[in-house]
């Protein structure tokens, strides 16, 4: 079975057409007791992707709302100013101009989601993205444990805000999680979320580390009821990163969320993700659980580092029939 409802081709980003989530307070009622099930939510991921495919002439339209959703992203301990601002200029262009022109996308403002970088990184990305419209996204709070003193990891919130960063990936305290603590997670997410001003909170929820799906669900709720704009699954740091499953259960409890409050709250996969065919796939999973609404800028990103080269390969050889050597691409 084909996929037929393909997100429209890509238009420049519209604005956020919702409200910030307010967050709810804690309300344990809304998760605690929440079954989930490993092999139902393995067995509905895979059986997405087997019976849901893109039709070969709209995976251009797709693969570029793809790059219109990533956060490109460098988070590595060597990174340097000069290797920024390389990742900027690429956010700013992301496809190569005869890409572009076959696409018969010359005239449009086609850029990346956002530039997610380390604190330090943040003046030297906001420099590089002045007028571009690009958010600067910095992750914070002792990334990637998160194992600092809580005063700690709120003024490194506020450090990154006034140095202009727009969004904010927080981590969380998986201890929390693992024993149940939900008070005290809340608590520190509302925290986060207060030092963060206007700039958007994202909580990456390491699900990698949390143990078991009812703990992936709770603490999505948690940080929803906390106030979180969006919900990350992963650092790029954990031994898992971002799956198929614990994205499925990440996305009920958008739904139910939403349900619940009316307040829809993004989602953002991150970590492992490489090819073409993953940001088809995670698209895929959003529209079948959550709706094509969900796949802009403003409530879905894809947190990667080298998922745009590939991308970019396969829309080169849709527009000219061949692939180019990806020494040609120039790095994102
Ligand atoms: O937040 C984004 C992740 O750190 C990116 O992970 P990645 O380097 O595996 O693409």
């Amino acid at each position: 079975m084909t996929h037929d409802a393909a997100p429209a081709p890509p238009a420049p980003a519209p604005p956020p057409n919702h409200a910030r989530n307010p967050g709810t307070g804690l309300r344990p009622e809304m998760f605690e007791g929440h079954p989930v099930n490993r092999s139902a939510a393995e067995r509905r991921a895979a059986a997405l992707l087997q019976t849901r495919s893109v039709k070969k002439a709209w995976q251009a339209a797709w693969l570029v709302n793809a790059i219109r959703c990533i956060d490109l992203t460098t988070l590595a301990g060597d990174d340097t100013e000069g290797r920024v601002l390389r990742l900027c200029a690429k956010a700013r262009r992301p496809l190569a101009p005869h890409i572009l022109a076959g696409l018969g996308l010359e005239g449009a403002d086609l850029h990346v989601g956002a530039v997610c970088v380390y604190p330090t990184m943040v003046p030297h990305a906001v420099r590089a993205l002045a007028g571009s419209g690009i958010p600067v996204a910095s992750v914070a709070t002792g990334f990637p444990a998160g194992l600092m003193p809580l005063p700690l990891r709120l003024a490194e919130i506020r450090w990154a805000v006034d140095q202009g960063a727009a969004e904010i990936d927080i981590v969380i305290t998986r201890e929390h999680v693992l024993r149940a603590n939900w008070a005290a997670l809340h608590d520190e997410v509302a925290a986060m979320r207060e030092a963060c001003g206007p700039a958007h909170l994202k909580a990456i929820l390491a699900t990698g580390d949390l143990q078991t799906l009812r703990n992936v669900y709770a603490a999505s709720m948690v940080a929803m009821q906390a106030g979180a704009d969006f919900i990350k699954t992963s650092t790029g740091k954990e031994p898992v990163n971002a799956t198929l499953p614990v994205s499925l259960v990440m996305l009920r409890a958008l739904r139910d969320y939403r349900d619940a409050t009316g307040h829809r709250v993004g989602f953002k996969p991150a970590g492992g993700m490489k090819s073409a065919k993953d940001a088809l796939s995670w698209q895929i999973l959003m529209k079948e659980e959550l709706g094509r609404d969900w796949l802009s800028p403003d409530l879905f990103r894809l947190g990667a580092s080298s998922m745009l080269g590939d991308i970019e390969r396969q829309l080169e050889h849709h527009v000219t029939g061949r692939y180019a050597a990806s020494l040609r691409h120039a790095p994102a």
